[in-house]
């Protein structure tokens, strides 16, 4: 299993960049955030699409930088080899907020993905983001076509007056059009959402990446670890975990559903209850955390707890004050 975090700077991008190639060609599980997905598909790039010298502007800039105060570099980059570009609507320059922050939607594509299947097969999603470069579209249809399957875009949503600006709303429009012919037909949409959002100047966002025909290779430009927790892991988490412990395709086909306590502590084989208490996290009711401290006196009933199997257990007398207790069995007939 490997899991390349997000980072800024040019500082151990080759090595991160082998580590994507020898998952990929060795069908370890792969996660690559923010950065990591930029890597593999700069990775792709060079070593697929055989597009030699592909890089992120953010890792030549740097390596040049020598000349950035006077003399232009020696040679630029031609446009195939940007893989990884400066957000258009960021680059203003170095007065600060030149980041792309905080929550944004993402559509899928197709339903024809596995991250579509983790996230409850909704159409789109939202995820928190801290990024500056962006996968450049100009490419993409190239790596897509050539397996390196961009299955979720943010299209622009910003409002104006209180509404969704027109061409957004067009291109949402296509984003969730029905795919008619297959592969080919997910690879024209690709296509046209990245020359439309060209067109219109409304920024088309790679959000996800699946390799194709792989048993689990993903790449996300937003952070998935910001609002995962113990009872409801980020899906793209959960995903690389089951893949590496060989459960992705049961817990997709539904023959097993593991919870997530089962996950951590390897209880597979055991249908004994497991204990514990449930610590709602103040004013996020999506947020839940395991705890064993009795001393706890944030109570909640637990309903909203989607895990299977979950059972309030009765509580004795004289023990009014303490956090409810909770089970998890497995069903393992
Ligand atoms: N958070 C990150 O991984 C950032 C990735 C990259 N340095 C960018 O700014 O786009």
């Amino acid at each position: 299993m490997k899991q390349i975090p997000g980072g800024f700077g040019a500082r151990g991008i080759e090595g991160k960049i082998k580590a994507c190639k020898y998952a990929r060609e060795n069908n370890k599980p792969f996660l690559g955030i923010c950065l990591g997905m930029q890597c593999a598909a700069t990775e792709f790039a060079r070593n697929v699409c055989k597009i030699d010298g592909a890089t992120s502007t953010e890792f030549w800039e740097e390596q040049n930088s020598d000349n950035l105060e006077g003399t232009p570099p020696a040679k630029e980059l031609t446009p195939e080899q940007k893989i990884v570009i400066t957000m258009l609507e960021h680059s203003g320059g170095d007065m600060g907020g030149t980041m792309r922050l905080g929550r944004r939607a993402t559509e899928f594509l197709t339903t024809d993905c596995i991250l579509y299947d983790l996230y409850g097969k909704n159409q789109s999603i939202e995820e928190r983001h801290r990024h500056r470069y962006e996968i450049n579209p100009a490419v993409v249809p190239k790596l897509t076509a050539a397996g390196l399957r961009f299955v979720g875009m943010g299209v622009d949503q910003t409002k104006n007056n209180g509404n969704i600006s027109v061409s957004s709303i067009a291109l949402l429009k296509i984003a969730r059009e029905a795919i008619k012919d297959g592969e080919q037909g997910f690879i024209n949409k690709v296509k046209k959402l990245c020359e439309r959002g060209e067109e219109t100047n409304t920024a088309v966002r790679m959000e996800m990446v699946e390799l194709k025909d792989h048993p689990y290779f993903v790449g996300v430009q937003y952070h998935p670890e910001y609002t995962s927790h113990p009872l409801s892991p980020s899906p793209p988490f959960l995903g690389l975990i089951l893949a590496s412990s060989g459960q992705l395709q049961s817990f997709l086909d539904k023959t097993r559903v593991p919870s997530p306590v089962n996950l951590f502590h390897d209880v597979e084989s055991t249908t004994k209850p497991t204990k514990f208490h449930y610590l709602p996290s103040a004013g996020n009711s999506s947020a839940s955390l395991l705890t064993l401290n009795d001393n706890s006196k944030h109570h909640s009933s637990g309903a909203d707890l989607k895990v299977p199997g979950l059972r309030q257990q009765p509580s004795p007398p004289g023990s009014e004050n303490k956090p409810p207790v909770f089970t998890i069995t497995e069903d393992h007939s």
